[in-house]
């Protein structure tokens, strides 16, 4: 069966998980899915005698889990979440099946059967739909199940009892976690990792295409007959209803529930034919409605809502309203709307971060993005309110890079070195690693900013000596982005400007991120200048978001319209900088990728002048 794009059907749905298990939390957050997460509260104490094999155990688990949930929401509130999830997972080995264990002993026992043998793992999967009217629930179920087997090396008493210390086991179906330590005693694994792990995600995505994902009119044919009407036959929906433990004819149910197009044919057309409704149009309502996500993302941000919910989540939202004093009705509605965009979770016990969010949103820590999402809602959503006039009349002149802007305030100043900062901090070891720059004793980052590539580069390279040259009014600044205090001694920051200065001695020069602020006339201007300080052997490193066609266009598509909204810069292609590079003296010009939204081209002055 063809998987196709799937999770985002659900992204107007009110989803729920139904488990604590952090690994399922952890899998379906990174395929995309946005959901809440509500324990189930489920005694796992079903009659395992009673079910035919052990996999029904399983689903039969999963099932109870999720109408638990289902159905103590509804209770609550009167209003059930349109999809519940719910999972088990369990080990069996020669007819037994073994859960999560009670104690250690409980995990030795456990773990010496499954020594040296295969075993499976069986994850059973519930997707509960429900619709809550005139005070009733009602649920459609689709269920399914997933195996994998499992072969463990022959363990030595010593790692049995090491890795049961180590506490592992104890969450964990059949008393090991083969993600983390427990790793160590698999030989091999055939089937879906991430089904022992907790969820079978490929199995998944295929249920919902599924449930969500009619047949399109291509993969209908049509047969006809001449004395008979017409008929549509759907070879993937059939195939569909084939599988194994029935979503099948629980799909129109499904559909009638979320107010989605039905999957089945509708009424006939004119002809006697039986048409397909045109697809939903899902990804372009997300798109109409992304501008109201970012917003909320930067209000959440600017309410500095992850720093609370770091320091104290988590928390109900009348405690974060208070907190932040702002209205308990606002407050809750930002904070679902970020459960929902998978910035927050939702437990029981109130609000909190996701990884996500701690890490990058709060306005403190080494990969804090804080900085730079308050410069797009503050300077970026501004500017391009103008997009409009910028597409009609072209890319205005009148502002230069930000930072070299006479007129800016010291408050924009600093907004705008903080955005830099933080997206230069978390790109920095993929710059600096992009080629190796051993053979430089010397570096000077021009334009620099706050240094946090020449900290990374004077980490990487022992011996590197690096220089960061960037406006007397940047510099000034500079400390307040290292609290710590003091700078590495291998590195040094040079007041000084670019088209005006001196440039301070290097082997390599770098310039990142700068290029694109400026016009074809001043990047010659500039290049000319770092040609003429450089040493031949010398090199020149170029970071940049190149305009290429390898790169998936989304990622280098915000900054063609950056350019056009606000600077009189523009982005380049990598052939344009090979050739810039060319232009100005330096030969053996090479491209390497840092990460999947930069690239950099290193380039070694040549002996004669160009
Ligand atoms: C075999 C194996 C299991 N597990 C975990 C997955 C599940 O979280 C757990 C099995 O217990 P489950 O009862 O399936 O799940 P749970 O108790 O963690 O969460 P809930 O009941 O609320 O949904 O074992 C691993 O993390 N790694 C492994 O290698």
């Amino acid at each position: 069966m063809v998987l196709s794009p799937v999770i985002g059907k659900l992204l107007h749905k009110r989803v729920v998980l139904a488990s604590a298990s952090p690994r399922r939390r952890e899998i379906l957050s990174q395929a995309g899915l946005r959901f809440e997460v509500v324990p189930s509260r489920f005694k796992e104490k079903l009659d395992k005698a009673a079910f035919a094999t052990p996999y029904a155990y399983a689903i039969e688990t999963a099932k109870q889990k999720a109408l638990e949930v289902a159905s103590r929401m509804h209770q609550k509130d009167l209003r059930a979440p349109d999809v519940v999830i719910g999972a088990d997972t369990i080990v069996t080995i020669g007819g037994l099946i073994l859960e999560k264990p009670a104690d250690k002993q409980d995990a030795y026992r456990m773990l010496s059967r499954l020594n040296g043998k295969e075993h499976s793992v069986f994850t059973g999967v519930a997707i509960i739909h429900c619709c809550s009217e005139d005070g009733q629930l009602d649920t459609d179920v689709c269920e399914f199940h997933e195996e994998t087997t499992v072969k463990f090396s022959e363990l030595s008493e010593d790692l049995l009892w090491e890795y049961i210390d180590s506490g592992e086991p104890m969450d964990k179906a059949g008393g090991y976690g083969i993600q983390a330590l427990g790793g160590m005693l698999v030989e091999y694994v055939r089937g879906d990792f991430l089904n022992v792990v907790g969820f079978p995600l490929n199995h998944f995505c295929k249920k919902l295409v599924e449930l969500y994902c009619p047949p399109h009119r291509e993969d209908v044919q049509r047969v006809k007959h001449d004395s008979i009407p017409a008929v549509d036959t759907f070879e993937i929906a059939s195939e569909a209803a084939q599988g194994d433990e029935g979503c099948g004819p629980s799909r129109a149910g499904v559909h009638g529930h979320t107010g989605q197009a039905p999957a089945g044919p509708q009424g006939p057309d004119t002809n006697g034919l039986v048409e397909n409704p045109p697809p939903f149009p899902s990804d372009l309502l997300d798109l109409i409605d992304g501008f109201k996500a970012s917003k909320a993302l930067f209000t959440a941000c600017k309410l500095k809502v992850f720093d609370v919910l770091k320091e104290e989540g988590p928390l109900k939202a009348v405690d974060v309203a208070r907190k932040l004093n702002a209205s308990v009705c606002g407050t809750g509605r930002l904070l679902d709307v970020c459960v929902a965009l998978g910035l927050l979770e939702k437990t029981d016990t109130g609000y909190g971060n996701t990884q996500l969010a701690s890490r990058h949103l709060a306005s403190e820590g080494a990969c804090s993005l804080h900085g730079f999402v308050a410069y797009n809602d503050e300077h970026a959503w501004t500017v391009f309110t103008d997009l409009e006039s910028a597409v009609r009349q072209g890319p205005r002149a009148a502002a230069g890079r930000p930072a070299e802007d006479p007129s800016q305030s010291r408050d924009q100043r600093l907004r705008f070195m903080r955005a830099m900062h933080g997206l230069t901090q978390l790109t920095a070891r993929q710059v600096a690693t992009a080629f190796d720059l051993s053979r430089f004793a010397s570096a000077c980052d021009l334009g620099g900013c706050t240094g946090a590539l020449a900290r990374e580069l004077a980490r990487e390279y022992p011996r590197l000596k690096v220089t960061v040259f960037d406006l007397p009014e940047v510099i000034e600044h500079v400390s307040s982005f290292h609290p710590e205090g003091r700078q590495p001694e291998r590195l040094r920051f040079v007041p000084g400007d670019f088209f005006k200065d001196d440039l301070p001695d290097a082997q390599l020069y770098i310039l990142s991120r700068i290029l694109h602020d400026w016009a074809d006339d001043r990047v010659h201007e500039l290049l000319s200048r770092v040609s003429r300080s450089c040493k031949p052997g010398g090199g020149l490193l170029v970071v940049e978001t190149a305009l290429d066609e390898r790169r998936a266009a989304r990622a280098s598509l915000p900054a063609a319209l950056n350019a056009l909204v606000r600077a009189q810069g523009r982005e380049r292609s990598l052939a344009e900088y090979r050739s810039l590079l060319g232009q100005h003296g330096f030969r053996d010009v090479q491209v390497a990728q840092a990460g999947d939204r930069l690239d950099v081209v290193l380039g070694t002055r040549a002996s004669s002048a160009p």
